[in-house]
């Protein structure tokens, strides 16, 4: 038997992008998703708050080499998890360029809901992120990683996909739904995709846009003082933190709000071995965030001596 594709199904879609169907309606992509899985097909979801760039094409693509697997994304700018004085309403929502982009990608479908839709009687109940929800970003956002949690959450019962493909971009994000699906004993497999980046190392974000000539030129200080402490990793955490100061302190119109090392778990950071290195700034009124696995001790030793052999035709 063929396995129905989500145009066959009985809920109409809004309208066709190639194999693109899209579902306003939470109840309707319910029906479709379980419809599938009643056939044998797997389905995978991508996240997104739309304004979809090269980063979000790397999360459908890695998606798309899943076998047996419908993939589609979400396009929701989730109120919950902006607070007072933040970017929701400027947030650009470019909805037909979007769907023209997963359409291109061969996404099978798109949940475009309205608040509506998604929060009919507000969001009384939701979701606590633990500790971690209150550092890094959640100094500067506080209840940013609660609504964020809250409305994954419901996607993720909406859609129940297999898989869900997260950036490491947010990487506290990405951590923190990881934990969520752990806790709460959610049936998907979360998938990290690491940071796509400019030719001069600014990571794709589309909060970009919002960034004049001269302070494009001045953000690519984040990316550059993060590269600077992966290469201090050896010295240790002081010198990492040190070596990415240095270079932060020549744009000094980059306002820093953290710059840290962490485990990969974004727990202590450790003396030696895997750790991720953090930071966040403002940039103008633009605030970007970025970060970059490092290797510290000895292990950065280990791993630059691995990496020369493999270099070296080994
Ligand atoms: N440069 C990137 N590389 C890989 N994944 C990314 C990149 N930018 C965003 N993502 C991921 O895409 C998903 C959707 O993110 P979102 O729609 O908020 O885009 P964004 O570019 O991160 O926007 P924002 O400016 O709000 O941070 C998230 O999982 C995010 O981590
Ligand atoms: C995961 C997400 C779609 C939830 O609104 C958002 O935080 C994002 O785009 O990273
Ligand atoms: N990309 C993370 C979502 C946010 O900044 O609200």
């Amino acid at each position: 038997m063929t396995p129905p594709t989500p145009q066959r199904m009985s809920t109409a879609p809004k309208f066709t992008r190639g194999t693109l169907n899209t579902y306003r309606a939470p109840a309707d992509l319910t029906r479709v998703t379980a419809a599938l899985h009643k056939v044998g097909r797997k389905v995978a979801l991508v996240p997104t708050m739309g304004a979809l760039h090269a980063g979000h094409r790397e999360l459908l693509r890695r998606a798309k080499r899943l076998p047996n697997t419908v993939v589609g994304a979400s396009i929701f700018v989730n109120p919950l998890q902006f607070g007072e004085g933040e970017d929701f309403e400027a947030y650009p929502r470019p909805l037909e360029a979007d769907l023209d982009v997963l359409g291109e990608t061969g996404a099978e479908y798109a949940f475009v809901p309205s608040a509506e839709a998604l929060y009919p009687e507000g969001a009384a109940v939701t979701v606590h992120p633990g500790p971690l929800g209150d550092e890094l970003e959640g100094t500067v956002r506080p209840g940013h990683f609660s609504g964020m949690l809250t409305v994954v959450a419901k996607l993720l019962n909406i859609v129940r996909p297999d898989y869900a493909f997260f950036g490491e971009k947010d990487y506290q994000q990405l951590v923190l739904v990881k934990r969520m699906v752990r806790d709460l004993n959610l049936d998907t497999r979360v998938i990290g995709v690491p940071t796509v980046r400019e030719s001069d190392g600014l990571a794709l974000s589309s909060r970009n846009v919002y960034l004049t000539g001269e302070e494009r030129q001045d953000a690519v200080v984040l990316s550059a003082a993060l590269a600077a402490g992966v290469h201090a990793g050896r010295h240790g955490t002081g010198e990492v933190l040190a070596a990415a100061g240095r270079v932060l302190a020549a744009r000094p119109k980059v306002e820093l709000d953290y710059l840290q090392v962490r485990g990969t778990d974004l727990g202590p950071a450790p003396v030696e071995g895997e750790a991720r290195l953090l930071i966040a700034a403002r940039v103008g009124r633009t605030r970007l965030i970025d970060n970059v696995p490092l290797l510290l001790g000895q292990a950065a030793v280990q791993g630059v001596e691995r990496s020369e052999h493999q270099d070296a035709g080994a």
